[in-house]
């Protein structure tokens, strides 16, 4: 996102009456900079992904890497959080993975063997069909190497936070799958209580504490367990701007369970009314976000801009409907721009 406004921003500048040549040139040659530093992670990252297969081995999992990628720029976009861009863009891979599992794959009896997660038991692997192995197996080894990343260089265990992060994310897909083979539509109170999970926010956010923070401190994880502001506010706006631009196009597919369609239910409102209801509830979430993040001095500056950042990168994504599941149209240009067409020098 700031490096989608640092481009507009030179456009606009450079038409200026009284622009200074000088500072514009910087400014492109910033942007140049951080460009070629980000191709050369993307880079990496394809062959991360090339080599782990998972794609190629689930032929209904979307195929999104750069997207993904994009995704973690948006996250933590400035040039020396390298290291937790590339671990978004491996958690992106592996949730979407999940996700799509989830959501169009598993059979119910074989998701509820994915508790697999709470025990974090390799041993227990050969319980899982074989998808099933493979997605926990790239799952349990990317946890595990950041895990041993962080032990060594700060000498602190993460895992069982990891882990808590994983588990609680599974129920909460369980209970969403329970629901739908159920036929239930719970109201959007009860739906948010967990949907605000299953958008992957939580996980996201805290993962980038992990790799962007250092030193970690206990009193910081104990107030990250309870899922403060800096967690709920972006993952909650994630969740409801997902919702917004994805609806009609899941509900063709027969998954009703949306933010949209649990108000309409409950309400006995038109779509219309709903939408507009839950863009209320994104404006509300916004405001309190913002007061609540910026007011509370505990955390890192770094880490409390990458969990706004959420919050904005998902706005962006879905802007203009979903960006994510259908990639063609403004996030194809926006990915061009940032990653593949430098700005030219005069
Ligand atoms: C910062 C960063 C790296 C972010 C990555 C976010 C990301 C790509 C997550 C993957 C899984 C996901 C929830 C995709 C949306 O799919 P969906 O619309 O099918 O979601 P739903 O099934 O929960 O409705």
């Amino acid at each position: 996102m700031e490096r989608l406004e640092a481009r507009w921003f030179i456009e606009v500048y450079y038409k200026e009456e009284n622009m200074n040549p000088l500072v514009l040139e910087l400014a492109k040659l910033d942007y140049n900079m951080a460009q070629a530093t980000y191709l050369e992670e993307l880079k990496q990252m394809s062959r991360w992904d090339k080599n782990i297969k998972l794609v190629k081995k689930m032929s209904y999992v979307r195929d999104r890497l750069v997207e993904g990628f994009f995704w973690a720029v948006g996250f933590t976009p400035n040039p020396q959080f390298g290291y937790c861009r590339k671990f978004s863009t491996k958690l992106s891979v592996l949730l979407t993975t999940i996700d799509d599992i989830y959501d169009v794959y598993g059979t119910l009896d074989e998701l509820e063997l994915f508790d697999i997660v709470d025990r974090w038991d390799i041993n227990a692997i050969e319980q899982l069909p074989e998808y099933m192995q493979i997605c926990f197996l790239a799952l349990f080894n990317s946890m595990n190497e950041l895990a041993y990343d962080i032990l060594k260089e700060q000498g602190f265990s993460i895992i069982s936070h990891i882990r808590k992060q994983w588990v609680n994310l599974c129920k909460a897909y369980l209970l969403e799958v329970r629901w739908y083979q159920r036929g239930y539509t719970p109201s959007l109170d009860e739906f948010l209580r967990n949907a605000w999970i299953t958008n992957t926010g939580p996980v996201l956010i805290m993962h980038a504490y992990f790799c962007i923070t250092n030193p970690i401190k206990e009193e910081e994880l104990e107030c990250l367990k309870h899922y403060p502001a800096i967690i709920y506010s972006p993952s909650l706006i994630l969740r409801l701007v997902n919702d917004l631009a994805t609806s009609p196009d899941e509900i063709k597919k027969g998954d009703y369970l949306k933010s949209i369609q649990c108000y309409m239910h409950e309400s006995r409102s038109s779509e219309e009314n709903a939408r507009n209801y839950i863009k209320n509830l994104i404006d509300q979430a916004w405001k309190k976000m913002n007061g609540d993040i910026l007011r509370d001095q505990s955390f890192s500056e770094d880490f409390r801009r990458s969990a706004i950042n959420l919050a904005r990168i998902a706005q962006c994504m879905y802007q203009h409907g979903d960006g994510f599941g259908i990639p063609d149209r403004e996030t194809k240009d926006r990915i061009h721009s940032l990653f593949f067409e430098p700005i030219p020098l005069s």
